[in-house]
């Protein structure tokens, strides 16, 4: 019997590998991303954060129990308290000032990925909220794993090695668990055909909206 996760990605599976196996993923694994690129990607990412986190805030209200409460707040805090921090010192090392970050113009595809997801939130239960969240959480964690496995990457003098190191190491895969179980707690056979496809149409979307994301990365002039 397989997971709630595990069926929506089979249902996406296409989508899934063109996430996970980006050419910007690709072009950091092998360090050619131009850095204009990943600076650009770095910028929209500090406003995608603050996004994410006001996410986990509406993940808190829609809680119905204390568990679901404790991952939400775990999880806002984790952003705010140390992700964020530690996301404008990495922009710092890049030559991004603080000021610059807050600066920056959100991109349409960075308004409509995080959007959408408060929208799923919003209109629909903390499950909706979470499987929205899920391409963004699992698939990091993912990434970073397949471009360790991979012939291509080269951490010798990439610029980009940090950025891998940082995803495929314990304490982020311990977040990416801990979605995971977030996610996994509905059993699967206590979803009907109908509920069943929303949150198919919900990971199918919000993991298009990861590609348009690294393709606006790429695309950057
Ligand atoms: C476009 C984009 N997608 C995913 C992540 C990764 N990420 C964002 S929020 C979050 C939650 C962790 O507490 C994680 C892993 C990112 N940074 N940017």
């Amino acid at each position: 019997m397989s997971t709630l996760l595990e069926h929506l990605q089979s249902q996406c599976e296409p989508q899934w590998q063109q996430y996970t196996q980006h050419a910007f993923v690709r072009q950091l694994a092998d360090g050619t991303l131009p850095r204009h690129c990943f600076e650009h990607y770095l910028k929209q990412d500090y406003l995608f954060l603050i996004h994410f986190a006001r996410a986990f805030g509406l993940a808190a209200f829609k809680s119905r129990n204390l568990t679901e409460l404790k991952r939400a707040n775990a999880s806002l805090s984790g952003i705010v308290d140390v992700e964020l921090d530690l996301h404008i010192q990495y922009c710092h090392q890049w030559g991004i000032s603080q000021e610059q970050l807050e600066n920056t113009i959100e991109s349409t595809p960075n308004m409509a990925y995080t959007r959408y997801v408060m929208e799923r939130g919003m209109a629909g239960e903390l499950l909706d909220l979470n499987i929205a969240l899920a391409p963004c959480i699992l698939g990091y964690g993912q990434i970073a794993n397949w471009l360790l496995a991979q012939p291509f990457l080269v951490l010798e003098n990439n610029p980009y090695a940090e950025w891998i190191n940082l995803y495929a190491g314990d304490e982020y895969q311990q977040v990416a668990d801990a979605h995971r179980e977030a996610c996994n707690a509905v059993e699967l056979s206590n979803l009907d055909g109908a509920r069943l496809h929303t949150l198919v149409q919900t990971f199918d979307a919000a993991t298009r909206l990861e590609i348009d994301f690294w393709q606006m990365g790429l695309d950057c002039s």
